[in-house]
């Protein structure tokens, strides 16, 4: 266990290292990626997930299509390059940081049209390599930011991973709880195990146990018992996509937190990189939601644990309206209400 933790990607100067998350916390396996289709694959299987990290492994993507693209002529190169990044766009619906993440690649080569293909080919290594590395910053600044809601001897209840196997490093919902712990401060964690995919039991836990940090692993359905006994001093949960009203997309069950939440009368915190917020995306209503393979819910980790044909919803997100979050801990700062107009000034700002 290296003193970063595990790391979800790992890039090698022109290939990328991946960690394949269905396995944990079994086994820890990397295997190198290095063509589109192996990275449309992994974002669709989950084998790299979490609106950050989905982002970072698109912008390495789009960087292996340009690195195969034909180079003769501009044009030939960025009709090939647009095609793989739309490609790329279809492996995930929900996460923002997909989208955010190909409009950045594509805008780079765009306002770089002018240059020697060989050039442009550099520049969009680079714009990759930049996105992963900026995470690791955004990351760390919202673990600052988070920190000063918090204090030694904090309860906090998290949702799904949005920890450092989910983005650069550090996490998101996770990087306030990783500086409580490097200042010395007693932090206590309950994390759901969420499911259907228990990207909290195999991965929240499994990150914080690593790290030294008091985890302690209930079922989605013994949040409300939990907070009922006075544990939760704060709910940090992350995001997926953050409409410009403040409704927010993350892992299903993230709604119900924050009902009971607000009935136990729980700070309800959203950490939320701002690439993970979308203006162009008015309200909740308007977010895509994934809906996953059913096999998911009847077939967990190969046990059949449903009768065969029956009937499944899965979505694998839901949507949290704006009133009922207390807070979003920004790497730009912390928005409070209005979400409307505070969002819009601290993106633009
Ligand atoms: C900071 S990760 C954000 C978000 O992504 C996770 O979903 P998934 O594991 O399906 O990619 C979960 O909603 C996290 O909160």
């Amino acid at each position: 266990m290296s003193k970063t933790g595990l790391l979800s990607l790992i890039w090698d100067g022109e290939n990328l290292e991946m960690l394949d998350q269905r396995l944990l916390p079994s086994e820890i396996k990397y295997s190198k990626k290095t063509t589109v289709q192996e990275i449309w694959e992994s974002i669709r299987s989950l084998e790299v997930r979490g609106a950050p990290a989905i982002g970072i492994a698109a912008a390495y993507g789009f960087y292996f299509a340009a690195r195969e693209a034909p180079d003769t002529d501009f044009e030939s190169f960025w009709k090939y390059l647009k095609e793989k990044s739309d490609y790329l766009a279809s492996s995930r619906p929900t996460a923002v940081n997909l989208f955010w993440a190909l409009e950045r690649m594509e805008k780079k080569v765009l306002e770089s049209k002018h240059l020697p293909i060989s050039e442009i080919k550099r520049l969009v290594k680079e714009e990759a390599e930049a996105i992963h590395r900026e995470d690791e910053e955004i990351c760390r600044k919202i673990g600052e930011y988070g920190l000063t809601l918090l204090r030694d001897g904090v309860g906090i209840l998290t949702h799904c991973n949005a920890g450092q196997l989910a983005t650069a490093r550090y996490g998101t919902a996770t990087a306030p709880i990783y500086l409580a712990h490097e200042k010395g401060w007693k932090v206590r964690v309950f994390a759901d195990e969420t499911r259907p995919v228990n990207q909290g039991s195999r991965l929240t836990a499994l990150e914080l146990m690593q790290a030294g940090i008091d985890v302690t692993l209930i079922c989605d359905n013994m949040a409300a018992m939990v907070m009922s006994k006075g544990w939760v001093d704060a709910v940090i949960v992350g995001c997926d996509r953050v409409a410009a009203n403040g409704d927010t997309a993350n892992k299903i069950g993230t709604l119900g937190l924050s009902i009971l939440a607000k009935y136990y009368g729980i700070p309800f915190y959203v950490a939320a990189p701002t690439p993970t917020i979308d203006l162009g995306t008015k309200t909740g209503k308007d977010i895509p939601i994934e809906e996953r393979n059913p096999n998911e819910v009847t077939c967990s980790f190969g046990r059949k644990t449903a009768p065969e044909g029956v009937k499944v919803y899965n979505p694998a997100f839901d949507v949290t309206p704006a009133e009922n979050i207390t807070a979003f801990i920004t790497e730009k700062g912390i928005i409070y209400p209005p979400f409307e107009e505070n969002i819009r000034d601290v993106i633009n700002c």
